[in-house]
């Protein structure tokens, strides 16, 4: 599926082009864009805009509508009317969603817009929208309407509606604990309510309407398209991150999110100095699962396991979900009781290692496999029977959990945390 994005630039990646490339990577779908003007922007303030030619303007769309076959089309920044005309000239006959962003100031105060550009915005762009997507700024400046008691957001919507787009949703409309989108559809009006989360951010009108485009182009309604998008955005904003010296960046869960922090703490684990000593005989795996994984096939884990060659330590092997039997059985245990602690890696049971887990501030348990009921040895439920064991044994969560081990079987370290991230920050503590 291909998604076409006409915008503007944002060096900063939060907001415009770079931010919709990132949507639509994260969802899955080839991003095709078409620049109209280059902004100097960050996360704190907004410098200059330089509109692109009209030529190059039109170089850009003539190769995209040439050669691909284009599933939805979201219109974010057009800055001036040479660029809205060239726009509405290529884009009035299309028969697909068409999502039309309109941005008109940044957060950080930069004018996305020549004032006197607006009245062809509403002539030649809003006619387009399959969905118009206006914050209640915008919607404002749109028709220059306060929305208040008087001048409702249905109100404020049917005019916006009455310059000619088909539907209408002005998002970000608060109350007190909640912010809610207003929908006007042709024939139908509803609002779609959600939690407000008090963090000031860049970009979450582009990914928005970004959202709604992929959903609308993947053929669901504007309804399901709006809910959808509500909930990616408010993930994303719930997510954003200071990356920068001003305001948050918005952050997109990639669908791979848990093979990317899974991998990412792998590669820094094997490279620990010493690390070869914590890594027992029957080898490590390390693992993330899924939120609410019901067995080993929600955990990811290594397939081939972690493995000591001498001083170094290598992965042999690939992330797979159910790459791990062991200390992704010991996690689902964890899990079922403790729903947050999503990662965990087992390593080599030493008593320099226990003394210094013992010195850290981490919650440590254990379990005696000598006490293995003899049904439960039976049924080969070992590992969930220890952890369990060591969970009632312990009055806080723990982070580490042992046992000496048992005739034939390796005594061993299994250190838990909320993602592989936190299961390196108690292995950096403990290690050697
Ligand atoms: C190039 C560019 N396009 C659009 C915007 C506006 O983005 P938006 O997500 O509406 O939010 P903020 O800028 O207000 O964070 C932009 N800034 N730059
Ligand atoms: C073989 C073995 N036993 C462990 C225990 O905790 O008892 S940890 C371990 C190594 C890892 O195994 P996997 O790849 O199945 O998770």
């Amino acid at each position: 599926m291909n998604i076409l994005s006409i915008g503007g630039s944002d060096p900063s990646s939060g907001a415009g082009i770079q931010s919709d490339i990132r949507v639509f990577s994260a969802l899955g779908v080839h991003t095709l864009t078409v620049i109209t003007a280059i902004t100097s922007q960050n996360t704190s303030k907004f410098g200059m805009v330089e509109p692109v030619s009209s030529k190059i303007l039109q170089k850009q769309l003539e190769s995209v509508f040439s050669d691909f076959k284009i599933n939805g089309v979201k219109i974010g920044m057009v800055y001036n009317s040479k660029i809205i005309k060239i726009i509405h000239q290529q884009l009035k006959k299309l028969k697909i969603p068409i999502v039309v962003d309109p941005v008109i100031r940044s957060t950080t105060g930069g004018s996305l817009i020549e004032n006197n550009a607006r009245k062809d915005f509403q002539k030649y762009i809003v006619p387009l929208a399959t969905i118009i997507t206006p914050n209640k700024k915008e919607a404002e400046l749109l028709t220059k309407m306060k929305i208040s008691t008087k001048n409702t957001p249905e109100k404020v919507a049917k005019e916006i509606q009455n310059m000619g787009a088909k539907n209408v949703t002005i998002t970000g409309i608060e109350e007190k604990k909640k912010v809610s989108d207003f929908v006007l559809e042709k024939n139908s009006k509803y609002i779609i309510s959600g939690e407000k989360i008090p963090k000031i951010n860049h970009g979450s009108g582009c990914i928005h309407s970004a959202a709604v485009v992929y959903s609308l182009a993947k053929k669901k309604s504007i309804k399901e398209s709006l809910y959808f998008a509500k909930k990616f955005t408010y993930k994303s904003i719930k997510n954003a991150k200071k990356i920068g010296k001003g305001i948050a960046i918005t952050d997109i869960q990639s669908k791979n999110k848990i093979e990317d922090e899974l991998s990412s703490a792998i590669t820094k684990f094997i490279k620990l100095k010493g690390i070869y000593k914590n890594i027992p005989e029957c080898q490590t795996n390390f693992v993330f699962s899924k939120q609410r994984p019901k067995s080993t096939k929600d955990v990811l884990g290594i397939s081939g396991r972690i493995v000591k060659a001498g001083t170094n330590v290598l992965v042999a092997g690939d992330l797979k979900y159910g790459g791990s039997k062991h200390v992704a059985t010991a996690l689902l245990s964890m899990n079922k009781k403790y729903p947050g602690i999503c990662s965990a890696i087992n390593l080599k049971y030493q008593s320099t290692t226990l003394s210094k887990i013992k010195k850290s501030k981490l919650e440590v348990s254990s379990y005696d496999r000598s006490k293995e009921p003899k049904h439960v040895k039976i049924k080969g439920s070992t590992i969930r029977w220890g952890i369990n064991s060591a969970i009632k044994n312990s009055k806080k969560i723990p982070d580490v959990i042992f046992h000496k081990g048992d005739f034939g079987k390796e005594p061993m370290i299994i250190v838990f945390g909320k993602t592989p991230e936190n299961v390196l920050e108690k292995i950096l503590k403990i290690k050697g």
